[in-house]
């Protein structure tokens, strides 16, 4: 497929002539209407396990030409709020540039800054690859960025980083520190419907959680995200979201009304 972080919009919606699965009719991102999410007080507070990692753990950050990955130790799980426990795999932030915000996501039509996702998958299934094509495979958690007042030292622990992987397929070891401090500290207010990958090949296997809670970073970190990686040479990688994809009659729970 295209490079999938840097296409023009035209190019985006080609996908599925070589992915199937991303002309599906249960594809994201999404526009979150909170006029028609449906709450639901049976949806119980997201519970983490194991994520918070010692500094002499060594984590590999990588710019892949899409986002930059943070490589997650399988010790890190989710272990309450959904039906069945996941194991993490990765974590990668979606942004758009100095002008346009960059979030996958909307709510209401509102575009946030810029979004985390952290990927997990299903501890019943052996591996990620086996898991990412099963329907209760995966588990995203999302959570939105957004400028505030002051710097964030979880997201410092990244973003001091990036100017050593610029380019495309580099990357460096960070030391560990408490991953959960990537999300919000309330984990009992969130969206949640089920989805796909908002890349190739866009499997319809992902459960979203998306917080309601959002993420301050300072102007400058918000400024290092945006203008430190590059996709090859001579492009800065920005606006590396897909457009919202139609829900096709699915429903948006919430755990909160
Ligand atoms: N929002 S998301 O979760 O769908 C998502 C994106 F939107 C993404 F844009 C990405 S990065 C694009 C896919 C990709 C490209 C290169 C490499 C590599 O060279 O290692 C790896 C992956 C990206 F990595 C992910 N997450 C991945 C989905 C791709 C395949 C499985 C790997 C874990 C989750
Ligand atoms: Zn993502």
């Amino acid at each position: 497929g295209e490079n999938a972080s840097h296409s023009p919009e035209k190019d985006r919606e080609h996908w599925d002539s070589d992915y199937p699965d991303c002309g599906g009719t249960m594809q994201s991102p999404i526009n979150i209407d909170t006029a028609r999410t449906i709450f639901s007080p049976d949806l119980r507070p997201i519970q983490l396990s194991g994520y918070s990692l010692p500094a002499n753990e060594r984590l590999v950050l990588k710019n892949n030409g899409h986002t930059v990955v943070l490589e997650l130790p399988e010790s890190l799980a989710i272990t309450g709020g959904y039906a069945q426990q996941y194991r993490a795999a990765q974590l990668h932030l979606h942004w758009g540039s100095w002008l346009e915000p960059g979030s996958e996501h909307t709510v209401n039509g509102r575009r946030f800054a810029a979004e985390i996702h952290v990927v997990h998958y299903n501890t019943k299934y052996d591996s990620f690859n086996e898991a990412m094509v099963r329907p209760d495979g995966l588990a995203v958690l999302g959570a939105f960025l957004e400028v505030g007042p002051s710097e964030n030292p979880y997201y410092h622990e990244i973003l001091e980083h990036l100017h050593k992987i610029q380019g495309v397929g580099q990357e460096v070891l960070v030391p560990g520190f408490n991953i959960a401090g990537l999300l919000p500290a309330n984990l009992k207010l969130y969206f949640h419907y089920n989805g796909s990958l908002t890349t190739p090949p866009c499997y319809q296997t992902v459960k979203w959680t998306i917080f309601n809670q959002t993420m301050l970073l300072s102007h400058d970190q918000m400024s290092l995200l945006v203008r430190s990686l590059r996709t090859d040479d001579s492009d800065l990688l920005q606006n590396n979201f897909r457009p919202v994809q139609n829900l096709h009659g699915r429903q948006v729970l919430a755990s909160f009304q």
